[in-house]
């Protein structure tokens, strides 16, 4: 059904997926990940949004040492990318992901060298960095990035999501900080992000100290996800809809909330509003402003505006 929507998406904007310069404006290829990369299908599935889908389902999407490399690449790319205003972050399969792979994991992040125990510290430093950046890009990325869970969602998964702008499952969708299970201490963004997510600190506690998991009702009533669907066809067709709502106002003015939503969430008030008001000093000089206004006046959408790239 995704392949469907996709193709009937990608009919109606054909210009849109005419070969690209990028590997992240390329189509996704229905039967699997999207060279160069192995582990993501990237695609362009409507004007202005790019679609990345996980893509290892035999292996439930397991994050493997490719799929941390290749989101970095990824996430990198659509930062710069003035053809993509939003990102759908979606898992191929019955399941969001597994987590980190277990297989993979063995080798790096359970065996660093070093001469001594402060060079294999120091390394074991650089290696957990390198696995941290996996999720702050998504962060980072400009873009408002809508993530859409379906069936587990472990470990890793938490990280990826929290790092996320808006998060939608569906209705057999279970979240599991998983990592106290596995004899560690979440450290990709769960244990700082999830407390940012969350209101309740004795919920956010909870699931990380215990790894229960945590169904789609209470995850929508914690305020973890805003939506939940019946099922992953749904979710897919309602994330694609809200992303071409994001997609079709100014990229100036979503970007900017984008960027200033999550400094505010890291600094005071009054130290937010002095970044906002720095933002705006240049921000606000834009065109779309204008362009914006009148077309609100008219009762027109800012949906039929054409706004220049950014
Ligand atoms: C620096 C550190 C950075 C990050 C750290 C992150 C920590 C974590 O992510 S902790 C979480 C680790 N994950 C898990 O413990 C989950 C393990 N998997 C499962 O519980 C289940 O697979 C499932 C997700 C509930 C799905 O169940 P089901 O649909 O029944 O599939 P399976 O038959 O179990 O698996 C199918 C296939 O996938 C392989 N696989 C599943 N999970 C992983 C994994 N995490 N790593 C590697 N491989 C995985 C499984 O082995 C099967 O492979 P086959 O070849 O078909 O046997």
């Amino acid at each position: 059904a995704m392949a469907f929507i996709i193709r009937s998406a990608l009919v109606k904007n054909r210009s849109l997926w005419l070969p690209g310069l990028s590997a992240v404006r390329a189509v996704s290829s229905p039967g699997g990940p999207t060279p160069p990369f192995t582990t993501l299908s990237v695609s362009q599935p409507a004007t202005a949004v790019t679609h990345i889908e996980l893509h290892r389902p035999e292996k439930r999407n397991a994050m493997n040492k490719a799929f941390w490399r290749e989101m970095v690449e990824c996430f990198t790319q659509i930062a710069e990318d003035p053809d993509c205003r939003v990102v759908v972050v979606s898992g191929a399969g019955d399941v969001f992901t597994a987590g980190i792979d277990l297989m993979d994991m063995a080798s790096e992040v359970l065996q660093p060298e070093g001469d001594d125990m402060a060079r294999t510290s120091w390394n074991m430093r650089r290696i957990i960095a390198k696995y941290q950046e996996t999720f702050s890009v998504i962060e980072r990325c400009p873009k408002p990035v809508v993530v859409a869970v379906q069936g587990a969602c472990v470990g890793g998964g938490v990280d990826l999501i929290t790092a996320c702008d808006i998060r939608l499952c569906t209705q057999d969708a279970w979240f599991q900080v998983k990592e106290v299970d596995i004899g560690l201490a979440a450290d990709v963004g769960t244990l700082q992000r999830l407390p940012k997510v969350i209101g309740s600190r004795s919920l956010v506690n909870e699931l990380a100290l215990t790894a229960r998991k945590m169904y789609a009702d209470e995850a929508k009533e914690s305020g973890l996800v805003s939506r939940v669907f019946p099922d992953k066809e749904a979710m897919l067709a309602g994330a694609l809809e809200m992303a071409g709502e994001i997609a079709g106002r100014s990229p100036v003015a979503v970007q900017g909330t984008k960027v200033n939503l999550i400094y505010s969430r890291d600094h005071s008030v009054a130290e937010g509003l002095n970044y906002m008001a720095t933002w705006n000093m240049s921000m606000l000089q834009t065109e779309d402003v204008m362009k914006s206004a009148a077309a609100s006046m008219e009762k027109k959408s800012p949906k039929t505006i054409t706004f220049s790239k950014l």
